[in-house]
Formats: C-alpha cells, sequence, structure tokens
C-alpha cells in the first residue's frame, strides 16, 4: 500500500514511521521544503527529538507525492486542515481513505475536522478520525499505545486499523465519528487546565476534581451534539484525558502550567513552542456550548482565563463556590 502522511510535525512523522514499520511504502510530507531537506539529511525531525527516522521513509516537500495514494493521513494542526484538505483534493480518488488525526474544531465554522476535510474533498472517499492517548514521543519510541479509528464506514475504519495497527500500536474501530472527534477536541481546553492548577501548586485532589468534572461537562456536550456517551469513557475520551492532564510530554498542559505561574497565553504559546490546540478549541468550545444551551464551567472558566484576561485565582474560587448540585441527577439546590 502507498501511504501518505500530510504535516511534519510530531504526530505526522511518529504516524510515519508506524506506517514504515508496516512495511507500507511511506511519504512524509512537509509544507516547508527545507524543513523536509534537514530532515532527510539529519533523520530526525526537531520537534521529535531523538527518534531516528528510518531510510526507508520518504521525505519531500512535493505534492506529488500524493500520486496514486491508498491512504492520506491528515496531520496538520487544525487552523491548517482546510488548506492541506484543499491541496490533497486533487489526488484523491473513490477508493482513496484519508485519515485525519489532527485534534481540533475548526474556527469560524466550528466544524469537525473530518467535515472540513469533507467539504474540501467533495466527500469524494471516507474520512477516518484516529484519535485516543498517544503521545508522539512515545510511539517515536515504539511503546504499547492505543487509539481509536473512527467512521461510519465500517470498512475504511477497518482499512485505518489495518493500515497502523501492529505489536506496539493498538488500533479500536468505532462507527462514532462524531463522539470521537469531539472527545479529542474537548479534552485539550481541560489539560490546559489541569496544567493551571499545576501552576498554581495545587496537587492530586485538586486535578482529581477537575479530570472528574470535566468529563461529566465534556460528555454533557459530546451527546447533545450526537457523540455516543460511551465514546467519552472510551480511549478517545477518559484515556486521552488522563495522558494529556498527567504527561509532561502535552503540550497543553505545559502551556497551562506557565498560564499558572502567571505567564500570558500569548507568552506560554511561544514558550511551548509546538501547536497548543486548546487555545484555539477553548473558543470553539465556548461558541458550540452557549448555541447548544450546556453548561460547561470549566471549559468557560479556560475560556475567561485565554480570551478575557481573567485572573486563574479568581477562576479557581468562582467554580469551586458554584451553587450546591447533586452529581448524578445534576441538579442544583434551590
Ligand atoms: N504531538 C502529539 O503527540 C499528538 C498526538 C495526537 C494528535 N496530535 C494532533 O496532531 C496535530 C498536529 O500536531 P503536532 O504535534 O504534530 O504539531 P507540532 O507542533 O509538532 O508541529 C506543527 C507542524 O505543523 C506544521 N505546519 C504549520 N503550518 C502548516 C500549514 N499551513 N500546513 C501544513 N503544516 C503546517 C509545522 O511546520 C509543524 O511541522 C494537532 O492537531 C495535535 O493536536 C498531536
Ligand atoms: O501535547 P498535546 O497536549 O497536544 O496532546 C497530544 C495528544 O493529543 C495526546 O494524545
Amino acid at each position: 500500500m502507498k501511504a501518505v502522511v500530510l504535516g511534519s510535525g510530531g504526530w505526522g512523522t511518529a504516524l510515519s514511521q508506524i506506517l514504515c514499520d508496516n512495511g507500507h511504502e511511506t511519504y512524509l510530507w512537509s509544507h516547508n521544503p527545507a524543513k523536509a531537506a534537514e530532515m532527510v539529511r539529519t533523520r530526525e525531525n526537531p520537534l521529535l527529538k531523538g527518534v531516528y527516522l528510518s531510510e526507508a521513509l520518504r521525505i519531500t516537500g512535493d505534492l506529488d507525492c500524493l500520486k496514486g495514494a491508498d491512504l492520506v493521513v491528515s496531520a496538520p494542526p487544525s487552523f491548517a486542515v482546510r488548506e492541506t484538505a484543499k491541496k490533497m483534493a486533487p489526488y484523491l480518488t473513490e477508493k482513496s481513505v484519508v485519515v485525519s488525526v489532527s485534534k481540533g474544531i475548526e474556527r469560524d465554522t466550528n466544524l469537525r475536522l473530518s467535515q472540513v476535510i469533507g467539504e474540501e474533498t467533495g466527500n469524494l472517499c471516507p474520512v477516518v478520525a484516529l484519535s485516543g492517548p498517544s503521545h508522539a514521543e512515545e510511539v517515536g519510541i515504539r511503546m504499547p499505545t492505543g487509539c481509536v479509528a473512527a467512521c461510519r464506514d465500517a470498512d475504511a475504519a477497518r482499512f485505518a486499523q489495518d493500515a497502523f495497527m501492529n505489536d506496539y500500536f493498538r488500533v479500536y474501530t468505532s462507527g462514532d465519528i462524531v463522539g470521537v472527534e469531539l472527545a479529542g477536541a474537548l479534552k485539550n481546553v481541560i489539560a490546559l487546565s489541569c496544567g493551571v492548577c499545576d501552576g498554581l501548586g495545587y496537587q492530586d485532589n485538586t486535578k482529581a476534581l477537575l479530570m472528574t468534572r470535566a468529563m461529566a461537562e465534556i460528555t454533557r456536550l459530546g451527546e447533545k451534539l450526537g457523540g455516543s456517551r460511551q465514546t467519552f469513557g472510551g480511549l478517545a475520551g477518559m484515556g486521552d484525558l488522563i495522558v494529556t492532564c498527567t504527561s509532561m510530554h502535552s503540550r497543553n498542559r505545559r502551556a497551562g502550567i506557565l498560564i499558572g505561574q502567571g505567564k500570558t497565553p500569548q507568552e506560554a504559546m511561544k514558550e511551548v513552542g509546538a501547536v497548543v490546540e486548546g487555545y484555539f478549541a477553548a473558543l470553539s468550545i465556548h461558541q458550540l456550548s452557549q448555541r447548544a444551551g450546556v453548561e460547561m464551567p470549566i471549559s468557560r472558566c479556560a475560556y475567561e482565563v485565554l480570551y478575557e484576561g481573567k485572573q486563574v485565582k479568581n477562576v479557581v474560587t468562582e467554580l469551586m463556590t458554584r451553587a450546591k448540585k447533586d452529581e448524578l441527577l445534576e441538579t442544583v439546590r434551590p
């Protein structure tokens, strides 16, 4: 099989290495030809330090590598998914399968990323969402990892499962692409918020409280928008929430730590030096939850800190002193 990965950040690079390990003819495309040339020379990506890229992996800045591709992986930051889909569109056929691995919601349209790709490719071929607890740094060194390949087209989901699965990368299929994509985008804001707790010096009780109540609000919005409740308890939901809220690999969490320590969001993102999707998602989620009439106190507070300059200390007090509620019934005590 011929596979092409578009987007040479840490994640696109780690996934291209999996496809290569699985014996597929694999291309890794960078939108920056100079960066592609440097990776060819060093066999390393500065965004995935310490991972040697095998000689069989073809690294290029030439889009013509898409000619005859069976599998196309869309792996840019979410803000560049539409322009990347535009670039792949002329090369796709009805037999192609696109796998979307970015985690976010498109700004302004609030579309899921598979919907954005579908729009730009005229829904010519199926788009599978691959998501789960999977830091590129660990996949790159072949640590056992699990993800979900979700698509309404079960054959396409199985095609992606077959392409990626091996003895260190386990892939489950799912028909709930809505839930899988939303879970991946929503958890980034919570990972950032968890980092803020760390930055403020709060410890394990606080983070367990935050993660558990975040699951409740993420699931509430996800279900309202058509996702399945079970998905939010699975790898793309709970699994990814755990890994991003607890790992120092997480760019969202690291940005949050810096904000908790007093940096502005812009300073924090600059210092992290890689894409912090939670910053962008906070805005879309705020709009989506307002439109759907779903209460999301943690995500709303993150939005207020990131976009309205609210002080993090005030936000914590506000969250802790909200009206008294029943945990299961979600009702407020009069
Ligand atoms: N890093 C991970 O562990 C991981 C895991 C799962 C999912 N993801 C998701 O994958 C997506 C990409 O993240 P990443 O970690 O690989 O990013 P990264 O921060 O490592 O790198 C971003 C990459 O995007 C490239 N880029 C910038 N503008 C572009 C454009 N207009 N067109 C194409 N490429 C462009 C940059 O050159 C860079 O290579 C994000 O949505 C992220 O949430 C990341
Ligand atoms: O580094 P983060 O916070 O963007 O998280 C990366 C992945 O989503 C982890 O599954």
